[in-house]
């Protein structure tokens, strides 16, 4: 299964148009959003008052229990890991809807107590949408937040498949690729590329309770890249390593050993320090192979051409209109800033074969550009 075709839709008409959100969250909060911006009518719930208040205000949906009891095409609840399958049981005794699914960041321990409470896995199709925050709360929640992400789906040998096909097309309704892949393979995989990474940025972030404010000052971007998701919910992501424990623990090893053989080489001063020239070049390797924005590596398929900007309103507005008539597409684009200086610097992602037409295009229009640079 892929994103590809119509998002979401049969013929133009999307066959999902009610949809219950149970968990008035980050998550759920934006799914909502992104499903009303498709039309889709949905109701939601939360244990918390304040918390479905807000949700319904932002215009993500009305509450479940003004509703009129009809059942559903889909419920997502998008509630923490662990009350997950308490809620589906429930949701199921109550005929809430077709088909169900969740947005729990892991998943075979999610079907493993789901199977055990009786739940109906021929309706129930596990799901995790890739696109998130470190932040929570329906305050922090966005409709964009799923554009373009993977959103795996996990049926368990049970599941009806016109119910992977309902759930499927509430990925694509939130702008997501859909992707099927067992539970225990998904869990795997996301202590690489989620919950691994999560941990790796608290340990940075962690050294630095103890910082001087000399240290401090000096943070620079470098530091903010690398510990932002650090900023996550501690209660959230204990329970979601926990449940992930024994392939979280084990690439978590594989990490520590790589830190132990750099560390110890350079303790010992060795003059070529070759355990961290490996490490820095495995990294790089490792970073160039996460997909782009075309589905390929960012770091070989991108040219960055920095242009240096006035920092005042307007300027990235005449140079975007700059690009456009040169009909070059900018694939991405980082503004670097110097506090106290007037200006900054767009570094302008195209792809290498629009560079010498942009660059040459800018120039003329009389841009600081240093391709290259
Ligand atoms: N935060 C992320 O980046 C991210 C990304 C993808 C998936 N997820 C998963 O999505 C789920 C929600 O996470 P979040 O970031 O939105 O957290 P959140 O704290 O923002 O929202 C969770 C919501 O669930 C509600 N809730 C608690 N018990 C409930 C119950 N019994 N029934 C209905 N709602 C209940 C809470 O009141 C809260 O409003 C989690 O399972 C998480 O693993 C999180
Ligand atoms: O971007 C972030 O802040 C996230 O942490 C999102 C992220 C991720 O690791 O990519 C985190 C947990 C999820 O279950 C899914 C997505």
């Amino acid at each position: 299964m892929d994103g590809g075709g119509d998002a979401g839709t049969h013929g133009g008409r999307p066959s999902v148009r009610r949809v219950a959100v149970l968990g008035a969250g980050l998550i759920g909060t934006s799914i909502a959003l992104a499903l009303r911006s498709r039309g889709v009518e949905v109701l939601l719930s939360d244990p918390d008052p304040a918390s479905l208040r807000l949700a319904c205000d932002l215009g993500a949906g009305t509450p479940l229990a003004d509703a009129d009891g009809r059942p559903a095409d889909v419920a997502v609840i998008a509630a923490p890991p662990a009350v997950v399958p308490r809620v589906l049981r429930e949701s199921q005794d109550r005929g809430l809807a077709h088909v169900y699914t969740d947005a729990a960041s892991v998943k075979a321990s999610v079907v493993a107590a789901a199977e055990a409470l009786g739940c109906d896995l021929a309706t129930f199709v596990p799901g995790h949408p890739m696109g998130g925050r470190e932040k929570r709360g329906p305050g922090a929640a966005r409709a964009d937040l799923f554009l373009g992400r993977s959103w795996a789906l996990c049926p368990t040998g049970k599941a009806d498949p016109g119910a992977v096909e309902r759930v499927a097309e509430v990925a694509r309704l939130c702008g997501a690729d859909p992707l099927v892949i067992d539970a225990a393979a998904h869990d795997r995989a996301v202590a690489l590329v989620s919950h691994v990474p999560h941990v790796a940025s608290s340990a940075v972030a962690a050294r630095l309770v103890g910082a001087g404010e000399d240290a401090l000052a000096l943070a620079g971007q470098g530091v903010r890249d690398v510990t932002r998701v650090a900023g996550g919910d501690p209660s959230l992501w204990t329970e979601i390593l926990t449940h992930n424990a024994a392939p979280v623990a084990e690439a978590l090893r594989a990490v520590a050993a790589d830190l132990a053989r750099a560390a110890d080489a350079l303790a010992a001063r060795q003059a070529r320090a070759e355990p961290v020239r490996d490490l820095l070049a495995r990294g790089r390797e490792g970073h160039g192979r996460i997909p782009g924005k075309h589905g390929e590596a960012t770091l070989p398929d991108y040219t960055v051409i920095p242009v240096v900007i006035p920092d005042e309103p307007g300027s990235l507005g005449r140079l975007f209109a700059a690009a456009a008539d040169a009909g070059v597409n900018i694939e991405d684009v980082r503004i670097e800033h110097t506090p106290g200086l007037p200006l900054g610097v767009a570094q302008l992602h195209v792809l290498p074969a629009g560079v010498d037409t942009l660059a040459r295009a800018l120039a003329a229009d009389g841009w600081s550009v240093h391709p290259g640079a």
